[in-house]
């Protein structure tokens, strides 16, 4: 591989030689898109410092049929654990985040989706003046593309429904496609979910109205295959020979160096068994992720003064949101078993055991559902007025949120079909077994992930001592607050319903999870299920937050030349899977970095 970009630790001095422009400090999601747009420009140098390790032509990061392997494996993941939930009944839950070239983009489940339009504009509401739906929109469409293989979207006749052109990227790096096949069985489960939900297919989930049920896209490249798309494969592998982009792996940044006048100077990173410093001659930009930045800034002095103060850490600048705020949407899931001589056996194999056959097309649906189509006039005022006694909310957040709850236009739940067996029972504590292995049962098994859109719960993640290689402290605050229990048991009870549908019923065997005898219609019984059987979707956010740690141009309040992008600037929860939106938060900083820096005219 003939490279320039790339250094390891043994040309470690080399790297330190370097006058950077740029300091990028984590080669993930939005690390390396944003690497990649600055350097465009090549008169401009940008250092990316990762602590993960390039992992090119890595079968188990690139055949999606294989990312088990991934999870909870040092070599992929930072292997972090959240502090015990009391709203699942204590458990500690794996945080899984991405420890390699890529980041989170390279060990995740590849679903792309795009949040509701309001979801965007309640930004803009929250005092964050340029992002709005209508002008984030151009960004999504920037870094993806949807592919066509064979000049066609999908097999003929399978799409769910019509794709407008415009509402999707056509030339972006990140390269999106539909499933190539659907398991028979489901055919039938979609019949059985439109007539219990009643809800007409979108016409065009993917321009901020996602309602309904329809197909599932992933970031999946299958001109040839299947070979999952990533930050890596789509921002750093093409830009390899780029003179003025040198990315620096398994170095991991301890802090940021901060002057006298609060200006980021650049940072201090562990690599090859000693300390070293290195300078940004225009900024610092921390993109570790929604863990790792909150983290980074606290260990470099700037937080809340109180909790420095307990991991011994010297406040240089107080900004007590720093690590707080830590949405989350909490997955919960439903499962039986069907008829194998009935239906065809069409596994995910994403169990480590079982992965090695094919394919990738396990999760083909994905649906948002409105709450009040999904309950009583009476429960739904009910849950309205708990909403309006959540103390974790801004006012405007928590308007937005009864505003969806109320709106039978606005989709409050989110499900995705699987085949396969979910096992949160298990999974909960280690990811890469979250589906089970079921190679050897007589049946075949169908799921749904039910998960809430406008998580009402809030969680925090903070150092807990000065050492950086301790771990944080993550509390992802899994349904601390009751509405969501209460969603999320409306969703399974939905999803009971479907599977009781007389298009599915003579296929279905038994429900297995949860077992039969718990009743989703009756609410306490439901509540009880959910809180044991809930977990993370991966989808932390919020704990640097637009507005309150850093400002709309996504800079550190308080400090020049340091800023942050990646999932912690998102200020508020977000319907749907958020990596499109990572990507396009990521895009849209790019061009503010530039606007700020005035490198449009020194190049363009
Ligand atoms: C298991 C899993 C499944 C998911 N599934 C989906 C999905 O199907 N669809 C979807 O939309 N979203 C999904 N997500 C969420 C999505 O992938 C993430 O939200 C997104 O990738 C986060 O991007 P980021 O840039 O904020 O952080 P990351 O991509 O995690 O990047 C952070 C980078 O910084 C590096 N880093 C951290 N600390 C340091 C340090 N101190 N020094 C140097 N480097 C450092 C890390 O190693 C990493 O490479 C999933 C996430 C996970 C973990």
């Amino acid at each position: 591989m003939s490279i320039n970009t790339l250094y390891g630790p043994e040309t470690l001095s080399q790297f330190l030689a370097i006058n950077f422009d740029y300091i990028i400090v984590g080669g993930g999601t939005a690390g390396l898109l944003l690497a990649a747009r600055l350097t465009e420009n090549p008169n401009i140098q940008v250092g990316v410092i990762e602590a993960g390790r390039l992992k090119k032509d890595d079968l188990n990061v690139d055949d999606p049929a294989r990312l088990a392997r991934t999870l909870y494996n040092p070599e992929y993941d930072w292997l972090y654990r959240s502090t015990p939930q009391t709203g699942t009944n204590d458990k500690v839950h794996h945080v899984a985040r991405g420890k390699l070239l890529g980041g989170s983009s390279g060990i995740n489940y590849m679903a792309y989706c795009r949040p509701a339009a309001e979801d965007i504009d309640l930004w803009e509401t929250l005092g964050n003046k340029g992002w709005s739906w209508k002008e984030l929109m151009p960004y999504y469409l920037k870094s993806q593309s949807l592919e066509t293989v064979n000049g066609m979207k999908a097999p003929r006749g399978q799409t769910l429904c019509r794709d407008v052109p415009q509402s999707h990227g056509h030339r972006g790096p990140i390269l999106t496609s539909y499933p190539r096949r659907r398991a028979l069985f489901e055919k039938r489960v979609i019949r059985a979910f439109d007539e219990t939900s009643n809800i007409p297919r979108p016409k065009d989930p993917w321009s901020g109205r996602p309602l309904g049920l329809y197909d599932h896209l992933s970031t999946i490249r299958r001109d040839d295959g299947a070979t999952r798309s990533y930050a890596a494969s789509a921002f750093l592998y093409p830009n390899f020979r780029r003179e003025n982009l040198k990315v620096l792996t398994e170095a991991t940044v301890c802090k940021v160096l901060l002057d006298k006048q609060f200006k980021a100077e650049g940072v201090e990173l562990f690599c090859a068994g000693t300390m070293h410093r290195i300078f940004a001659s225009r900024e610092a930009i921390l993109s570790a992720g929604p863990v790792q930045s909150p983290r980074l800034l606290e260990l470099s002095g700037i937080g809340n003064p109180k909790l420095l103060r307990r991991a011994d850490i010297d406040c240089v600048l107080p900004l007590s949101d720093v690590g707080e705020n830590l949405c989350e949407h909490p997955m919960t899931s439903i499962t039986y078993a069907l008829d194998e001589t009935k239906s065809s056996r069409d596994n995910l194999h994403l169990c480590q055991e079982a992965c090695d056959d094919d394919t990738s097309d396990g999760v083909s649906l994905m649906a948002f559902l409105p709450y009040s189509s999904l309950v009583s006039p009476k429960e739904l005022e009910e849950t309205v007025s708990k909403v309006t006694q959540s103390t974790q909310l801004l006012e405007q957040e928590r308007d937005s949120v009864i505003a969806r709850l109320r709106d039978p236009g606005s989709g409050a739940l989110q499900f995705n079909g699987i085949t396969a067996m979910v096992d949160i029972g298990v999974g909960h504590a280690d990811q890469s077994k979250l589906i089970a292995d079921t190679s050897g049962h007589e049946n075949t098994y169908y799921s749904f992930h039910v998960t809430t859109t406008s998580t009402l719960s809030r969680g925090s993640t903070h150092v807990a001592s000065s050492d950086p290689f301790a771990a944080p402290a993550i509390d992802l605050g899994l349904l601390r607050d009751p509405t969501d229990v209460d969603l999320l048991c409306a969703g399974l009870e939905f999803a009971d319903k479907v599977f009781s549908s007389s298009h599915v019923s003579d296929q279905v065997v038994t429900r297995v999870i949860p077992s039969p005898d718990v009743d989703l219609g009756d609410r306490e019984q439901g509540c009880r299920f959910v809180r044991d059987w809930t977990t993370s979707f991966n989808h932390l956010l919020g704990t640097c937050a637009m507005g309150r740690v850093v400002d709309e141009r996504l800079r550190v309040k308080g400090i020049s030349g340091l800023r942050v992008v990646d999932a912690s600037v998102i200020p508020t929860q977000i319907s749907g899977n958020i990596m499109a939106t990572v990507y396009a938060v990521a895009e849209k900083a790019a061009d503010l970095i530039k606007e700020d820096c005035d490198l449009s005219t020194e190049y363009y």
